[in-house]
């Protein structure tokens, strides 16, 4: 099995927001990439975002003119999927649809070499059932990025059943030479670990504003100005190293009872789904990004990013 000493040339299959960040980092760290898609328009929607991250980048200073016009040079963009005979390690990152990724993983993994470490961006899905579509599951494990990948350094390396020693360490090492900061998850249980702690948080949050104990934008401030600043720095069990388990447990004895518990997707969440307002992605979610708004937001959200990761992390030489 391909070790990460042994991979040059990946293969970036989906090339939406997760797939388009991607491909800055590997090129940026000096692997060939190319982006592939079903859809030749998504290609050139991840070229336009890409020039968007690239821009906020040399912005910022992080990388010069001519670096970033270097990296964008080495990414390259195909609809055909001959590309996964030349793959010497395949990150998926196509639509969170368990029926898509079973139709995706057969042909692709006959495609590749035998050797070849293959891995999926999957949010949440089983990394076993996942599995079940790839030839030789031994070399199969979940790799899950934190959004935007290119600028938080998190990695989930997610085992499933099958999932080989050898191909757990060919991620994790991969990890390590992108400068990532790669965690293990031993089993797959929806949603790992960072969307079990997410989503937990999320439903909660949405439970306060159907309430009407706070707005939307006060939650958010909670989160920025409060436990976002904490928890920069502290992780939960160290947060309560310092607060002090006995408060903790006193709190937590009249609190945990009162806490949302429930299992459908919230109502304020649901609403925009089902109205098309999906977000920065179609011009319009929980706030605006309509006209230049959604350009002007991802370079916000970046430039703060990057700020912050190079004051809690130090300077990162490039993205
Ligand atoms: N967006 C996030 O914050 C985030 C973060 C971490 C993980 N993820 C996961 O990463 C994956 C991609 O998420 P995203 O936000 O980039 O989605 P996206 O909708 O922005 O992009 C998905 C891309 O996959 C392409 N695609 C769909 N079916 C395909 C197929 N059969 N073959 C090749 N390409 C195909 C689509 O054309 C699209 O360009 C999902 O599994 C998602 O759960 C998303
Ligand atoms: O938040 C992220 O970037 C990831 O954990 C994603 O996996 C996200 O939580 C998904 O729900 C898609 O946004």
């Amino acid at each position: 099995m391909k070790q990460a000493a042994d991979i040059r040339h990946v293969v970036l299959a989906g090339s939406g927001v997760m797939g388009a960040s991607f491909a800055q980092i590997f090129a940026a760290h000096g692997y060939s990439v190319t982006l592939y898609d079903i859809a030749k328009e998504a290609l050139d929607k991840a070229a336009s975002l890409i020039a968007i991250n690239q821009k906020a980048m040399v912005d910022q200073g992080a990388l010069t003119q001519e670096e970033s016009r270097d990296l964008v040079q080495q990414i390259r963009y195909t609809t055909e999927k001959a590309v996964f005979t030349r793959a010497d390690f395949v990150l998926e990152a196509i639509v969170e649809k368990m029926a898509v990724k079973h139709s995706f993983w057969p042909e692709v993994s006959e495609l590749v070499g035998e050797d070849v470490v293959l891995a999926t961006n999957t949010s949440g899905l089983s990394i076993s059932q996942i599995a079940q579509a790839v030839k030789h599951p031994e070399r199969f494990a979940g790799m899950h990025w934190v959004n935007p990948p290119h600028l938080i350094p998190l990695v989930e390396v997610i085992a499933g059943e099958k999932s080989s020693t050898d191909c757990l360490e060919t991620i994790r090492s991969l990890a390590l030479r992108l400068e990532q900061h790669p965690v293990m998850v031993h089993k797959d249980p929806p949603g790992f670990v960072l969307n079990r702690l997410q989503y937990a948080l999320l439903r909660e949050a949405c439970h306060i504003v159907e309430e009407g104990y706070a707005s939307l934008e006060d939650v958010d401030s909670v989160m920025k100005y409060g436990l976002g600043m904490r928890y920069a720095c502290l992780g939960p069990f160290e947060t309560v190293d310092f607060g002090g388990i006995d408060v903790f447990y006193n709190v937590g004895s009249y609190l945990f009872g009162q806490l949302c518990n429930d299992t459908c997707v919230p109502r304020i969440i649901q609403e925009n789904f089902e109205a098309g307002r999906l977000g920065v992605k179609s011009g319009a979610g929980f706030h605006d990004y309509s006209g230049d708004k959604a350009a002007k937001a991802i370079a916000k959200r970046d430039a703060e990013f990057l700020k912050l990761s190079q004051c809690l992390f130090g300077k990162r030489e490039d993205v």
